[in-house]
């Protein structure tokens, strides 16, 4: 079967594109990195992608609020076509500032709705946090990115990262298990019910803080030399090809 391709989205201030685009590599597909200027221009391209990267970074500087600008331009010239090809099965992952850019456009929870009823707002620390710790996925979640995955490390790097929403929206993602990554320990950023990362009602559309692509070799880890390492960020994207 042809390797299926990825579109990875990028834009000024964009930073993790290269390494969204090596770990979709590693995992099969083809990836092909375009400016979201490009993008609005001819929006019909998204048909061609069976998958969807909005990598890490600080776009827009992270002005006004990481991934408010990113979010405004994709609403006003992109909604319909992302709508469109999430409904026929695109797979979409958002990491970090890319999964800033999903809860602000509102793709998440609900990319039907496309309604912002989540945030990432500052850590509690009022720092940036640059650090590894443990996730645990939902295994009952419908989330096609986690599949398997169980508790595991990963890498995070954020200022904006503490997921928060009303009880009542997070009670219901919760019921929905819509809640597909959690911090193991205590959250680095402070986010409601330790909230790492979110999917959609069919699982394909997945944002999280912590950064997979980070983790894609096992020399990535900092105790890289007790052997024992299994890069766990890598199993989101091969998940992913399983799931194409
Ligand atoms: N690594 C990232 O994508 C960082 C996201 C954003 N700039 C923040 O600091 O919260």
């Amino acid at each position: 079967m042809a390797s299926p391709s990825v579109l990875i989205l990028r834009t000024a201030g964009t930073n993790c594109d290269a390494e969204m685009a090596h770990a979709f590599s590693l995992a099969g597909f083809t990836p092909e990195t375009v400016h979201v200027n490009a993008l609005a221009g001819e929006p019909g391209r998204l048909a061609g992608f069976a998958a969807l990267g909005l990598p890490g970074g600080f776009s827009h500087g992270d002005d006004i609020a990481a991934g408010r600008i990113l979010a405004a331009r994709l609403r006003q010239d992109l909604l319909p076509a992302l709508q469109e090809n999430i409904e026929r099965g695109m797979l979409v992952l958002g990491v970090c500032n890319g999964f800033q850019v999903l809860v602000k456009l509102g793709l998440l929870p609900d990319p039907v709705a496309a309604v912002q009823i989540t945030t990432l707002a500052r850590n509690r620390s009022g720092i940036f946090h640059d650090a590894w710790h443990h996730v645990a996925a939902d295994e009952e979640s419908p989330c096609v990115w986690t599949r398997g995955l169980g508790e595991h490390e990963l890498p995070s790097a954020h200022a904006e990262g503490r997921f928060t929403a009303p009880a009542a929206v997070l009670d219901a993602l919760e019921e929905n298990h819509q809640v597909a990554l959690r911090y193991a320990g205590e959250s680095p950023s402070g986010s409601d019910r330790g909230i790492a990362g979110i999917c959609d009602p069919t699982g394909r559309v997945f944002g999280l803080m912590p950064h997979p692509e980070r983790w894609t070799d096992p020399l990535h880890h900092p105790a890289w030399t007790s052997g024992k390492q299994d890069p766990a960020g890598l199993r989101y994207f091969r998940n992913a090809r399983d799931a194409v």
